[in-house]
């Protein structure tokens, strides 16, 4: 399958209200992020980013910013998410376009999607893009109640209401799509009911191929600066011995004085 933005981009700038325009034909790698609520994906995520250059996207995070935006969609989403339902592929997919296409990167971590089968089958048709993997977030449903309820972060959706209907959601349309990717290899599935830092030892093995790239971008940068600082050493070696002859050249005395002198002093 061809997944380089540009290809993305032209069937998605066929569509009428399709804004601006994918500048690059890079290969665009894509790990689908996926769990329960409050597995910790996006605690997870912000670690990746740190370690591995990826830009973390969370398909949740750019609902609520669209729903607050007083965009014509506001309202729906923000009555959806309430209710703890998925939003229409076609509004969230637009929101991620827009939003790779603003990142500048080319490595996505794509948080909370595709949580149910419309979701995965327009990304695929729209997008053309495969994801490299599904990583999974494996977290008892106790666990998850406690964190949401203890997450306080002032979202509408963590009350016992709609944890419960986000709960029976993720059940019934998000656990087919990680059957999907475990039948086709790709999934990845991580134990997050471990500790915040044990959970990531765990996740930095399976994004091991991606370190290194960062390991060697790292040790070329290193050899680049001691290659600079070593030209840097030679031409002032060089200045010092031109200075020297020139001295030797005009004032051949002096110098032979100078050496002397430095030579007592030492
Ligand atoms: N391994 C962990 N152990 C204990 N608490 C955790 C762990 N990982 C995350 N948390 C906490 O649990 C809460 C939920 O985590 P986070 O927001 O990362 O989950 P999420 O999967 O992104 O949730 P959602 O799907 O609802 O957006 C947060 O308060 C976070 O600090
Ligand atoms: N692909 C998605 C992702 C999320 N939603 C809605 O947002 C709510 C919160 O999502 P989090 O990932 O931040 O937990 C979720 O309950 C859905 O209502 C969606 O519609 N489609």
């Amino acid at each position: 399958m061809d997944t380089t933005l540009e290809s993305s981009a032209a069937v998605l700038d066929t569509q009428k209200d399709a804004d601006g325009s994918f500048p690059t034909d890079k290969k665009i790698t894509v790990v689908f992020v996926l769990g329960g609520p409050g597995s910790g994906k996006g605690t997870q995520c912000a670690n990746i980013v740190e370690h591995f250059g990826f830009t973390h996207l969370s398909t949740g995070d750019l609902l609520r910013a669209e729903s607050k935006s007083g965009s014509p969609n506001g309202i729906m989403i923000r009555d959806m998410m309430n209710e703890g339902k998925i939003v229409p592929s076609e509004v969230t997919i637009k929101l991620l376009r827009k939003a790779m296409l603003e990142s500048g990167n080319d490595k996505f971590l794509i948080d909370g999607f595709p949580r149910n089968e419309e979701n995965r089958a327009a990304f695929e048709n729209i997008m053309k893009i495969e994801p490299e993997f599904v990583l999974y977030f494996d977290c008892p449903v106790e666990e998850l109640e406690r964190r949401l309820l203890n997450r306080n972060q002032g979202r509408d959706d963590d009350n016992i209401g709609t944890i419960q209907k986000r709960f029976k959601v993720f059940i019934e349309s998000t656990l087919p799509i990680l059957e999907y990717y475990n039948s086709k290899g790709k999934l990845r599935k991580i134990d997050a009911g471990k500790p915040v830092d044990e959970v990531f030892e765990d996740v930095k093995a399976v994004l091991s191929p991606f370190a290194v790239e960062a390991n060697t971008c790292r040790k070329s940068n290193v050899s680049m600066v001691l290659g600079l600082e070593y030209l840097i050493y030679l031409v002032k070696r060089l200045f010092r011995a031109a200075r020297m002859l020139l001295t030797h050249l005009f004032h051949g005395t002096a110098l032979e004085e100078g050496w002397h002198a430095a030579s007592i002093q030492k």
